[in-house]
């Protein structure tokens, strides 16, 4: 049965993430890697986040968007609002943050600083056809892609059989013009 609310589609993708075999989820993270790169290439400058617990992605990928563009930056969460940001120089110069999340140490960017990026990677539990995306619940990425510039991709970075045909939508929520997938690298998203 399809489930319906926001949170019963969370718990339902946190229960089939947790239960991932670590050979799968490296495999899944090496391809999801090389799609990154291959939709960086060339940029001045790209958002992108740290996974933690069994989010897709992995810090090669963040070490791998270094190599294509100039900046990369990733959140960092205070109260629920926009995100403010910080340049990812590499990962020892992260550290452990509130929400259980990893963050760099460094300068902290006011969140108008996501509008130079010319590609947006953001964490996702589901992101379907149209562009909607489901987060983790706290309405930092509604709040946040406002300042993204316009036309700028932005990707959804999630599981193969986390692109789904249909999310429960709410007025507030901003809608997602890619996915990445593992399997199917940077797939376009209709917007309808
Ligand atoms: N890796 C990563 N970084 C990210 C996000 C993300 O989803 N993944 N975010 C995407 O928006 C922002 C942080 N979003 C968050 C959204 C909700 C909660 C949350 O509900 N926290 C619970 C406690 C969770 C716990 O400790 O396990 C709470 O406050 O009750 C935390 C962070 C920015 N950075
Ligand atoms: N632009 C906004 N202004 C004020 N509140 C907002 C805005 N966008 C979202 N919210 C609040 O955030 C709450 C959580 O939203 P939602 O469930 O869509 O989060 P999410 O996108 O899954 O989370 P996240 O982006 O943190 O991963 C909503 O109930 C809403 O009250």
């Amino acid at each position: 049965m399809t489930p319906v609310s926001k949170q019963e589609w969370r718990r339902r993708i946190v229960a089939s993430r947790r239960s991932v075999d670590a050979d799968v989820r490296v495999a899944e993270s090496l391809k999801l890697c090389h799609a990154a790169a291959d939709s960086a290439r060339g940029t001045a400058a790209v958002a992108a986040y740290v996974p933690v617990g069994s989010e897709p992605g992995s810090l090669d990928l963040l070490d791998a968007l270094r190599r294509e563009s100039s900046v990369v930056m990733v959140p960092v969460a205070g109260e629920p609002g926009p995100l403010h940001w910080a340049e990812y120089t590499g990962r020892d110069s992260l550290k452990a943050a509130r929400y259980g999340l990893l963050e760099p140490t460094g300068e902290i960017l006011d969140p108008a600083s996501v509008s130079r990026c010319d590609v947006v990677f953001i964490p996702a539990l589901a992101v379907d056809l149209r562009g909607v995306r489901l987060g983790r619940g706290a309405g930092f990425y509604d709040r946040t892609l406002d300042l993204v510039g316009t036309g700028v991709p932005v990707v959804a970075v999630v599981r193969d059989g986390e692109l789904v045909d249909e999310l429960p939508e709410e007025q507030h929520d901003r809608r997602c013009s890619h996915a990445l997938t593992p399997s199917r690298g940077l797939v376009s998203l209709s917007g309808e």
